[in-house]
């Protein structure tokens, strides 16, 4: 049987949960403020703790491998267990791991993640496209395969990132447009959303790009990074509903009580909702 496409699952999601990503970030000095080491265990009790309070409620749940990764092979333990748990419960997990590499090696990549038969199989993995966009075309091939989606970067939300992705590529647009033009042409025809999503920062007070991808727009840099909710119309423009808004430390520093996390994603949910319906 064909597998839905991960375009028709989010926005399915998007319309039933809201749109909100939250991003689980276990940074050592979160960790700290919650009360637990810095350690497997404490890694383990935060992770469980985020996914037992937003599973069942936000459509998307980020976690960042890196954060796992730094524990070694029992950290991947624990983002293993938590993305089962976490889609189990009815979100769907964007993996956040920025892979970007030749094809050959790409392969490998969209085997870790894009594989249903993968411990590490996500609904989506964002990528880096700065390789080249044809460098990707393993994880497009294998996104497709398996009804999982990629989250292509486009423009960062860091003011680093304006450096590579405004610069100018040889056809006279702007590199990160190039990139967005290249998700359109993947997504053309897909209906009601592409599997192709950009991720484009909250941050950047307006994308001055052409956002009309027929995919999904991932927004991270609200909360910690500056941006909130209220700014997303100005930077999406039309496109904003097309726009999954993601928060990390925002909501994680109100834990690590489980009320105060589901209050914390529930009031981001809420401004969200009223920033794209206008209110
Ligand atoms: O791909 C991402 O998620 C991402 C892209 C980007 O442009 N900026 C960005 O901050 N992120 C990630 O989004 C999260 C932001 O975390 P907070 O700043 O704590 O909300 C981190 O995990 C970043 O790695």
């Amino acid at each position: 049987m064909t597998p839905e496409p991960f375009g028709t699952r989010l926005r399915h999601a998007m319309d039933t949960r809201g749109p909100l990503c939250v991003g689980i970030d276990p940074h050592a000095s979160l960790l700290a403020s919650w009360g637990l080491n810095d350690d497997v265990a404490g890694l383990e009790r935060f992770t469980r703790t985020v996914v037992e309070a937003l599973a069942d409620r936000v459509a998307v749940l980020k976690p960042q491998s890196a954060f796992f990764e730094r524990f070694g092979s029992r950290g991947v333990a624990v983002l293993e267990k938590a993305v089962a748990e976490a889609r189990a419960a009815g979100a769907l997990v964007l993996m956040d791991a920025k892979r970007g590499d030749i094809g050959s090696t790409m392969g490998a990549y969209a085997a870790t993640y894009l594989d249903e038969d993968s411990p590490l199989f996500s609904d989506a993995v964002t990528v880096s496209p700065y390789l080249g966009f044809g460098s990707l075309r393993p994880a497009l091939d294998a996104a497709a395969a398996s009804g999982s989606g990629v989250f292509v970067l486009a423009l960062t939300s860091n003011p680093e990132g304006a450096e590579v992705q405004r610069a100018t590529a040889a056809d006279g647009r702007s590199l990160a447009q190039l990139m967005l033009d290249h998700m359109a042409a993947e997504n053309a025809g897909a209906a009601p959303l592409g599997s192709v999503g950009a991720v484009v920062g909250a941050t950047l007070g307006d994308a001055g790009a052409d956002l009309s991808i027929n995919g999904p727009l991932l927004a991270p840099g609200i909360g910690a990074q500056g941006a909130t909710p209220a700014d997303l119309p100005a930077v999406f423009g039309d496109a904003v509903g097309n726009v999954v808004p993601s928060v990390s430390r925002g909501v994680l520093r109100h834990g690590p009580d489980v009320s105060g996390l589901r209050e914390a994603a529930g009031r981001f949910a809420d401004e969200v909702r009223d920033a794209v319906s206008g209110n």
